[in-house]
């Protein structure tokens, strides 16, 4: 997938594509819908398949003291559109400038003379242009002047039931992993970069990767069955994960820390994608790190049992 950003000085080969349009933060099974719905009109205009989206997220770029929000990182997320059929990523950088367009100036600058797209594909409850003010009849109209062929998804799943980025991130919240790999189609997963800490882990067996949250929507505190990817690799190594603020050792700061089960090495600086499965319990504080150690140790069977059912027999 050739990853292409800003609209202007697209060269001649980048353009002519169907493309879906959104924000895709967790390509959740809405989005897919949506895609698969570009797919189809790409397959029957005989045009490339792309898909565009906005950086940063807009509702970053409203509200940048809002609470972490994300579902899923940049190399994630890229992964999976590509292994949904998509050519061409366009990444379009969000400014002031893109959040006054009108939805005619939208279409005309960016989608028409920008992209020179053949097709566009959002969901039914799509809204663009400044104030978001334009609806979906509106695209269809102004994409039509340029002729510019539009299909609109229906909602996937419908009121309680309607699929949807918030759904996810209250299921993530609660710590209800199951329930959010299946609305995201794939399981929860965090990407990040492996970075030093006290060192403590090691003197009690149980060294763990510490990654930083960033900008991910926080899952409730505790301990989780995961299962991780070193460098882009398919996560396929299992592991157990807390997520909190270590209260045994005082910690101040939230951390995600990863043990591998049956893996050593050097992970310093190497980027982890962990995908989340069970919730195994929450996090507490213990009296010292020896009542802490059993307890990591039951944690990492719990994990290993969770992990191997999924798998199934062998
Ligand atoms: C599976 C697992 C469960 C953990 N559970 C807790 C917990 O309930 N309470 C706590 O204070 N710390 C918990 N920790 C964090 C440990 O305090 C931490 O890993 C240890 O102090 C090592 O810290 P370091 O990586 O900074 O060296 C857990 C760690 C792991 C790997
Ligand atoms: N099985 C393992 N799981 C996680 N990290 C491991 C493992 N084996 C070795 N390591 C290495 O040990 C480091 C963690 O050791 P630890 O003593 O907890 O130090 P730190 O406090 O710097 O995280 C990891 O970042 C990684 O480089």
């Amino acid at each position: 997938m050739k990853v292409l950003r800003g609209h202007s000085g697209l060269p001649q080969d980048d353009r002519g594509a169907v493309i879906a349009l959104g924000n895709f933060d967790g390509v959740h099974m809405g989005h897919r819908h949506v895609i698969g719905l570009a797919a189809d009109l790409a397959q029957s205009l005989d045009a490339p398949l792309g898909a565009a989206l906005f950086d940063p997220h807009p509702r970053r770029f409203f509200a940048p003291d809002a609470p972490a929000f994300r579902l899923m990182g940049t190399g994630r997320r890229n992964r999976i559109l590509e292994s949904l059929g998509v050519q061409q990523l366009h990444v379009l950088p969000f400014s002031m400038g893109m959040a006054r367009m009108t939805p005619a100036d939208f279409v005309d600058t960016v989608l028409a003379g920008g992209l020179g797209i053949a097709g566009i594909v959002t969901g039914e409850d799509f809204r663009f242009g400044a104030g978001r003010t334009g609806a979906t009849d509106d695209l269809a109209r102004l994409c039509a002047g340029h002729g510019i062929k539009t299909a609109f998804a229906e909602l996937h799943g419908n009121g309680a039931d309607k699929v949807s980025s918030t759904r996810i991130r209250k299921a993530i919240h609660d710590g209800d992993m199951q329930a959010a790999a299946t609305l995201l189609g794939t399981p929860w997963a965090v990407e990040g970069v492996v970075r030093r800490g006290d060192q403590r882990g090691r003197t009690i067996g149980f060294p763990t990767a510490n990654l930083t949250l960033g900008d991910y929507v926080r899952p409730d505190y505790g301990v989780y069955a995961v299962r991780v990817g070193i460098d882009g690799d398919t996560p396929s190594l299992a592991g157990v994960a807390n997520i909190g603020k270590r209260p045994t050792v005082d910690g101040a700061t939230e951390l995600l820390e990863v043990h591998l089960l049956d893996w050593s090495g050097d992970l310093y600086g190497r980027t982890l994608e962990v995908e989340f499965f069970d919730h195994l319990r929450s996090e507490k504080r213990f009296d010292g790190l020896d009542a802490l150690k059993v307890q990591i140790a039951e944690d990492a069977a719990a994990a290993r049992r969770v992990l191997s059912a999924l798998s199934g027999p062998a």
